[in-house]
């Protein structure tokens, strides 16, 4: 495949120690040979790859001198594109390193879309859509854990996986041939379809396994979306506030002019916790008072985690019922707090009305129970049991998609077969199977799929 050549800045936007203008395609070494002075004076064509030199960039249209760098030289096909790759490694400030990039792009280089870097590693073949998406994902990872399960994609994991239960179906469809081949036998029609119906079942076996890692793995990615409520004064700032405190908190969010609810990331024991709106708890009471009964409602209906929040040392109201009531169904964690007061709650009251919950008494004040609360947590949603066994999750919706899918045409096949639908009709459900599996690792997928998701992507990555 040939492609122009393309440039980036590919480290942060800011003040650094160093800041780096990447380069990738057939023009790469010559483009930099005409700005770059060093070497001795040599060809960067003619240096060993991977290699890295001192020298300056300096522009020929003044034959002034722009930066002192270091020049990384990478011959393809052995690079992260497969093309030839130069960086440049500039002094961090952002006007040097925009100089060096606009030069570069005054020498011919084109400037890189979001992800073209990455885009083109996977169209020159080194790596499959979905370790492509793996690298954005290693980015965004917000544990060590969701960085390890990226990592693992990244490696190609879950290509492998995908591209041997694809294998599977082939090697059906195949002996779906050879058998066809053999119309003597007058059993020959039956013997396919249980043959059909008996691969195709372990297939499905295969892709539910899968798919029964989809919750977790979704969670170690995107986070638990997790929210507190609680009457006024129970407790909820100071539970978000030993919550961030005990566990480094990861992102926040700055509240833009647009959305009013501000995400805050804390690590519990790796899982990722997504708190929502909390500014709401920490500027005002409640939760449900401020954005209403319908928003909040919302709010409570899309989170993953709930923290319910009760008093020690005050009985149950009306109100905390109706929370209770709210929560009905969802994975919750009722917290009494305040145990340091004398004891007005009723607890066997309380322990009725959790059910199916958890329960977990603290002390916020005197820092005692949130050990628990996070065993709790961790608990909830990582139980030994469930642990992918070789650390394949699938954790991209756009994957789960596809294998829901996968799973309803081999489902289709299965009965099929199981009916006596004739071969060709199981076939065509077969055929199904495997494209929909291909899109996971991009093989049959559609290329304005292929730009949508790169431009995803950070820029110069
Ligand atoms: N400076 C720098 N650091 C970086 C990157 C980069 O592009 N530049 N990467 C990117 O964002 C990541 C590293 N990823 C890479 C992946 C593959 C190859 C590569 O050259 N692969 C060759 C094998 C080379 C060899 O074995 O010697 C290949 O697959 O053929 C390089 C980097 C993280 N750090
Ligand atoms: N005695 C005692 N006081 C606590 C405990 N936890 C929190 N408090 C106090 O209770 C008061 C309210 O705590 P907050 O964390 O602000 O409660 P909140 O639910 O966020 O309150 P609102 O923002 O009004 O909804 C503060 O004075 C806390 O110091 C506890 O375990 N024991």
């Amino acid at each position: 495949m040939e492609f122009d050549t393309i440039a980036a800045i590919s480290t942060p936007m800011g003040e650094g120690a160093i800041a780096i203008v990447r380069l990738s395609g057939d023009e790469a070494f010559a483009i930099a040979d005409r700005v770059f002075k060093g070497m001795g004076g040599k060809q960067l064509q003619t240096v060993p790859s991977h290699t890295i030199h001192y020298g300056h960039i300096v522009d020929p249209a003044t034959d002034t001198s722009l930066e002192e760098v270091m020049v990384s030289v990478m011959k393809g096909p052995k690079t992260f594109t497969r093309e030839d790759v130069i960086e440049i490694n500039c002094h961090g400030g952002l006007v040097s390193v925009n100089q060096v990039l606009q030069l570069i792009l005054r020498q011919g280089a084109r400037i890189a879309e979001p992800g073209e870097f990455t885009k083109r590693a996977f169209l020159n073949g080194r790596i499959d859509l979905s370790q492509a998406e793996a690298v954005m994902d290693m980015i965004r990872a917000k544990t060590d854990r969701a960085m390890s399960v990226a990592m693992g994609q990244m490696e190609g994991k879950l290509s492998r996986l995908v591209q041997s239960l694809r294998q599977e179906i082939l090697e059906i469809l195949a002996q779906v041939e050879v058998n066809i081949d053999y119309p003597e036998y007058d059993d020959v029609e039956e013997m396919t379809l249980s043959m059909m119906m008996e691969k195709s079942t372990y297939v499905k076996g295969q892709i539910e396994r899968l798919l029964q890692t989809s919750e977790q793995g979704k969670i170690l990615r995107e986070g638990l979306s997790t929210v507190i409520i609680g009457r006024p004064n129970v407790g909820k700032s100071s539970l978000l506030n030993s919550l961030v405190h005990e566990n480094k908190a990861i992102v926040t969010d700055v509240p833009g002019t647009t959305r009013d609810v501000i995400e805050e990331y804390v690590n519990v024991r790796g899982v990722p916790l997504k708190l929502v709106d909390t500014a709401g708890i920490r500027e005002t009471e409640d939760i449900v008072e401020r954005i209403g009964v319908e928003r909040s409602r919302k709010v409570l209906k899309e989170a993953d985690l709930i923290l319910l929040v009760l008093n020690y040392g005050e009985v149950l109201s009306e109100e905390d019922r109706r929370l209770f009531e709210a929560v009905k169904g969802m994975d919750t964690i009722v917290i009494v707090n305040k145990t340091d007061l004398s004891q007005s709650l009723n607890m066997d009251e309380v322990k009725e009305l959790t059910a199916h919950h958890r329960l977990v008494t603290t002390s916020l004040l005197k820092e005692q129970g949130v050990d628990e609360l996070e065993e709790a947590i961790a608990s909830l949603f990582f139980t030994g049991s469930l642990e992918a066994a070789d650390g394949t999750y699938v954790s991209n919706n756009r994957h789960i998609a596809l294998l829901h899918q996968a799973l309803a045409s081999i489902d289709e096949a299965i009965m099929g077969a199981e009916m006596g639908t004739p071969v060709d009709m199981v076939q065509i459900d077969l055929r199904r199977t495997w494209e929909t599996l291909g899109e996971i690792n991009g093989d049959t997928v559609q290329e304005s799929l292929i730009d949508q998701l790169f431009s995803q992507f950070c820029l110069g990555k």
